[in-house]
């Protein structure tokens, strides 16, 4: 029954009067603000899109973990000034606890390798699809929550785990009909950045705040990244030269720069390499300005593009091979990605490649009359029995 005829009732289980029935709901009917209710037909949709996930994962011999939405708030204090814990959905709960609704599922993942110690043996490949929310003032009115498809390798130091979690990606895009005409993977590393820091004498601990600052370049202008540069205690000249190096699009341009031997050109020369084996070449390309906003990635970072309108993000990720550190145990090398469920629906749909998604149903068993109501039971149930999908019907549909 609809909320409106459930609260029109007069008090018994029979629904109220038509009259009443026109009243407007007492409770709001839609979802909190930011959050989405998935119907049927969208929720077809996103089992379509979830299964997607699901069977490439399995493809790679990922496993599937989980872990509650709930998080204490402690895995996501950092002070770097990311987006992501200035817009934390935290609260006190009633035993006094600070706890979050996640906003990213990768501390978890982290959380879950430490607590498992030396039980697991490396490396871990996991994956996980979950929802992950952040409290954004509804000014720019964008969605508070959204599901987001993760794989993580833990203990793999070589770039060759990269190269894994990119062909992870480029086999989604091609299950859904998506192609590297539609969509590129810009790609760079952290090491770039760090060599750049390096050749300028800028202390260490600013590291993960100018990533995070860069990381907008595209977003705010060349003069607002500057200022923010500078306000960090950076000079003029470790920013020109900031800007200038990340402003390259070619691997031997970068060479030229940074110089030959440069680890992070080796690791960008030989994920390159890999790409050809694997065969997805065509859909990366370097570019030095691809940071991504999150504070503890340390080495190569990717993220997909679509090639038309708006260049918007569709997932992305990178290595983090100090993130444990900072939970207070020894370091395992990691990387992993993120991938939302939201705009890759968008560009589906601009794309027209949204399928076709109908309710699944075998039979439909319908009682001519009462006297066989019973048998139609029997006859669904065995039916359901063997497998079949089975609607039993009523002989009258309520009129509301
Ligand atoms: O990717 C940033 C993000 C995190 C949580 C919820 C939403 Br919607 N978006």
């Amino acid at each position: 029954a609809s909320p409106t005829a459930a609260l029109a009732t007069d008090g018994d289980s029979s629904p109220a009067s038509s009259a009443s029935m026109a009243q407007p709901a007492v409770v709001d009917v839609n979802p909190p603000r930011g959050t989405r209710d998935f119907p049927p037909e969208e929720m077809r949709l996103r089992s379509w899109l979830f299964d997607n996930f699901r069977e490439v994962s399995r493809s790679m011999a990922f496993e599937e973990v989980d872990f509650p939405v709930l998080e204490s708030e402690a895995l996501f204090i950092r002070k770097a000034g990311e987006e992501i814990t200035q817009q934390l959905y935290n609260f006190e709960d009633k035993g006094g606890r600070r706890v979050v609704l996640r906003p990213e599922i990768t501390p978890s993942l982290a959380r879950l390798v430490i607590k498992q110690g030396k039980s697991v043996s490396l490396p871990l490949k996991w994956f996980t699809i979950g929802q992950c929310w952040r409290y954004e003032r509804m000014t720019r009115g964008r969605r508070r929550e959204h599901y987001q498809w993760n794989m993580d390798i833990f203990g793999m130091p070589k770039v060759r785990a990269e190269a894994e979690l990119i062909q992870a990606i480029v086999l989604l895009f091609e299950r859904l009909g998506i192609t590297s005409s539609d969509v590129g993977i810009r790609l760079s590393s952290r090491k770039v950045l760090q060599a750049v820091l390096d050749m300028y004498s800028v202390p260490q601990h600013l590291f993960t705040q100018v990533c995070v600052i860069v990381d907008k370049l595209g977003k705010l202008s060349r003069e607002e990244i500057e200022k923010e540069l500078i306000s960090t205690g950076l000079s003029s000249e470790a920013v020109q030269g900031i800007i200038e190096v990340l402003s390259l699009k070619s691997l031997s341009k970068l060479e030229e720069v940074l110089g030959s031997g440069v680890e992070a050109v080796a690791d960008l020369k030989k994920l390159f390499s890999l790409a050809e084996q694997y065969g997805y070449a065509d859909w990366i390309c370097f570019d030095a300005s691809v940071v991504r906003g999150l504070a503890y990635y340390t080495g190569i970072v990717f993220e997909a593009f679509d090639r038309e309108g708006e260049l918007r993000a569709i997932c992305g990720g990178g290595r983090y091979d100090r993130l444990l550190s900072t939970f207070g145990t020894e370091d395992v090398p990691a990387c992993g990605f993120g991938f939302g469920d939201a705009v890759i629906v968008e560009l589906l749909k601009e794309k027209g490649l949204l399928p076709d998604l109908p309710r699944q149903i075998d039979d439909i068993v319908f009682p001519l009359d009462e006297e066989l109501e019973g048998p139609a039971s029997s006859v669904a149930s065995s039916l359901r029995k063997k497998g079949r999908s089975v609607d039993l019907v009523e002989d009258k549909r309520l009129k509301w």
